[in-house]
């Protein structure tokens, strides 16, 4: 089978048939009446800032999607936050783009909500060590952005294989309880030496240390079995077992510096978002963060055309018109017709993407995750 796992392949998402059937029957009707008039299309989340901020990526998707189409497209930069008005805007012959509406949205919508969640994980806990961990929690066919999303937001690491590949970084992570188990009750120096023996000399040492006994029990054992060659310990404690889980965390912390042991870091994971980073940073340091970034919303963007052969349109509740929108030096996000003034001491945030089918932009994640952060910053997004 060319395609077992039955999953969309790029060919039709680039050629327009990974679409809602609707658009179908709009090209229909459309060429049959001779219509495709010249549109300007918006996408947009909320139609005026509200207060809270997403993170826009997804965009380079986008570009590719839109690549030798008749269109011009501006958007935000990828990384760039966003509080209402359109991170995107399309121009062209309605009939070049309208089955391309579908994966537009979803390239923008659900990347854009995993890389928000992975940002407010990032600024729980700025000083720490902060991995995605949560490739098993999603389709396989989209690990890579789940991986890219947690990076762009600052997050130090990753944990799926194959989507390193794809972002051509390493993907890294600790040992899972199975390992532990296939050795057994009262085996766990045999798996902790054994590992530090067979795997890669650059991989870090960090013992999973809650499978059989209690945390601090297996954290020592880990620290005299491996001695110097520890790098950290993982505690990953099921939530019916973890009690007050920073107390745990702060007694190991104890034994272990009590032992001579101050080098041997402390991750935790399992469960692990923004609130119980918070609570533990000054006491952990590190954490492995998955289901708070998988599970994220999508972000509700909706394409609207805004106009049509030059005059003004929107649907009840849409706001008509070509618009701009501004970030302020004071970390305001402005909504302004792009025919009007742009506001005091501001920049323009939506820039040119693609040219007449041709991508004018060139990316980098490195740069997007600084983008993202100063944004970030820019507009307070920790204090929300
Ligand atoms: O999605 P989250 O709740 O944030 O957790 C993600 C972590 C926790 C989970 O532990 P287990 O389910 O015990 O899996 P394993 O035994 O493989 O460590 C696994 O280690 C993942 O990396």
């Amino acid at each position: 089978m060319s395609n077992p796992f039955g999953t969309i392949p790029d060919e039709a998402i680039l050629e327009g048939t990974a679409t809602d059937a609707y658009f179908d029957r709009t090209r229909s009707t459309l060429e049959y009446a001779g219509k495709n008039p010249h549109v300007v299309a918006e996408v947009t989340a909320d139609q005026f800032p509200t207060g809270s901020f997403d993170v826009f990526t997804g965009v380079r998707d986008v570009a590719t999607l839109f690549e030798g189409r008749a269109v011009d497209v501006d958007a935000l930069p990828d990384g760039h936050l966003f509080d209402g008005g359109p991170v995107m805007r399309i121009e062209g012959p309605y009939l070049e783009f309208a089955e391309l509406e579908t994966s537009l949205l979803g390239f923008l919508s659900q990347p854009s909500g995993f890389a928000t969640a992975a940002l407010e994980s990032r600024l729980a806990a700025p000083e720490s060590t902060v991995l995605s961990f949560g490739a098993r929690h999603v389709h396989p066919s989209i690990a890579a952005t789940v991986e890219r999303a947690a990076l762009l937001a600052g997050l130090d690491g990753f944990s799926h294989v194959a989507a390193g590949e794809i972002l051509d970084r390493e993907a890294g992570g600790t040992m899972p309880h199975a390992l532990m188990f296939c050795f057994g009750e009262g085996n766990q120096a045999e798996a902790w030496e054994t590992y530090d023996e067979a795997v890669a000399a650059d991989v870090p040492r960090i013992a999973l240390v809650d499978t059989f006994w209690d945390e601090k029990s297996e954290s020592l054992l880990a620290a005299e079995t491996l001695g110097d060659d520890l790098d950290g310990v993982r505690i990953d404690t099921t939530g019916s077992r973890r009690g007050d889980f920073r107390h745990i965390i702060r007694e190991v912390r104890w034994e272990l510096d009590a032992r001579g042991y101050e080098d041997v870091d402390i991750f935790c994971s399992g469960g692990i978002g923004p609130d119980s980073m918070r609570e533990l940073r000054d006491v952990a340091d590190g954490f492995g963060v998955g289901s708070h970034i998988t599970s994220a919303d999508s972000v509700d963007f909706s394409l609207d055309i805004v106009e049509i052969e030059g005059e003004p349109i929107s649907k009840r509740g849409k706001l008509s018109g070509v618009k701009q929108v501004y970030r302020t030096a004071a970390g305001g996000h402005h909504v302004v017709l792009a025919d009007r003034e742009a506001p005091a001491d501001a920049t323009a945030l939506l820039e040119p993407l693609v040219r007449d089918g041709e991508l004018v932009r060139e990316f980098d994640l490195d740069e997007a995750s600084e983008r993202c952060l100063a944004d970030a910053e820019a507009v307070s997004f920790g204090d929300q």
